[in-house]
């Protein structure tokens, strides 16, 4: 459990508190789009694109953690181009934003509660710090203002302080929780989660799991038995596997992706602390290799942080032309 940062104890939740969301989004990626822009000053600006440029752009394009992958497919769209005329930085940085849009539209994917019988089971993985918690307690939130009745549970039993830290946005929620003994069965408490869920209504019970990945095959194990329990009980649970992943981490965040969906499943993303982070590229990267949904990022702390994906937005900001 991270002890810096705002706790749930004094932090203002009020949503709109800390100004215009777009204004935080936009100046959150603005270290992302000036990396972007700063790597690509002084190579673009000549009336016309050739070879040698366009290799520099890429070169630019993977030093801003878009990846391999997101920058060839940028420098060949560029090519394509080639800007006989009007070759001035805003045209390619126009360019620039309808590819990286075309990558990440088709993995924007709102995460909506749909199951049925309910309750809806997401199950929320990811390595300690990477803002899991907040990140629940947010989507907690989330669901609530769509009028959705929502239940936590505390399936990261290896860690006291990840109980407490759970159930204290449980309280301030309002929202009720399950929560076993530490070191007790994670399996077991989402066993009785669901049956509690099932029996009081719930719409969507948000799990939370541990996540320590320097043990791997005891995390596989846990997470297995935890899906077999779910299975149980329901055949269509979890309903979603979703990652949280860490912006700041860059590409580390592309190698988490790999392990957890070898060691998890994963079904969809969300990725935090976009704000105020130069490395927000790689969400083009995960975009471009994986092709999972993203559902959501975390552009702070706040209760009412967690912000829709807006492929076509993202895009522009990135590309710092919006
Ligand atoms: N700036 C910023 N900080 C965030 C965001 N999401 C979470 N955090 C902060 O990141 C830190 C870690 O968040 P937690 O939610 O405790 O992360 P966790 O993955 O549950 O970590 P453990 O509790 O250590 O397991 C906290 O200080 C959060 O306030 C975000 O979108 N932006």
């Amino acid at each position: 459990m991270s002890t810096e940062g705002p706790t749930p104890e004094n932090e203002a939740a009020e949503p709109g508190d800390g100004g215009e969301w777009s204004d935080r989004l936009f100046g959150g990626f603005r270290k992302t789009s000036e990396r972007l822009t700063g790597n690509l000053a002084g190579i673009v600006g000549k009336a016309r694109l050739d070879d040698a440029q366009l290799d520099d752009i890429e070169d630019a394009l993977i030093m801003s953690d878009l990846g391999p992958r997101a920058a060839a497919r940028i420098r060949e769209r560029l090519a394509e181009e080639r800007f006989e005329r009007d070759a001035d930085e805003r045209a390619i940085m126009e360019v620039v934003a309808r590819e990286i849009a075309e990558i990440l539209r088709p993995v924007a994917k709102p995460l909506d509660v749909v199951a049925f019988p309910r309750p809806q089971v997401i199950l929320v993985i990811g390595v300690n710090g990477s803002g899991k918690t907040t990140t629940i307690a947010k989507l907690a939130h989330l669901f609530q203002e769509q009028d959705y009745a929502v239940m936590l549970a505390a399936g990261d039993t290896f860690r006291a302080a990840a109980i407490g830290q759970l159930a204290v946005w449980a309280e301030r929620l309002g929202v009720p929780i399950v929560k076993g003994p530490e070191g007790g069965d994670p399996a077991s408490v989402v066993f009785d989660a669901v049956k509690a869920a099932t029996d009081q209504g719930i719409d969507a019970l948000i799990v939370d799991t541990a996540g320590r990945l320097q043990n791997k095959r005891e995390l596989m194990d846990e997470l297995a038995k935890i899906r077999r329990v779910l299975g149980r009980l329901n055949p269509e649970a979890p309903h979603d596997v979703v990652l949280v992943l860490d912006a700041t981490n860059g590409q580390n965040a592309l190698s988490q992706i790999e392990i957890f969906k070898e060691v998890a499943g994963v079904s969809g993303l969300i990725m935090t602390k976009l704000d105020g982070t130069a490395r927000g590229g790689v969400l083009v990267a995960a975009a471009e290799q994986y092709g999972l949904p993203i559902h959501a990022i975390g552009v702070g702390e706040k209760i009412d942080d967690l912000r829709p994906f807006n492929p076509d937005l993202l895009a522009r900001v990135i590309a710092g032309i919006a």
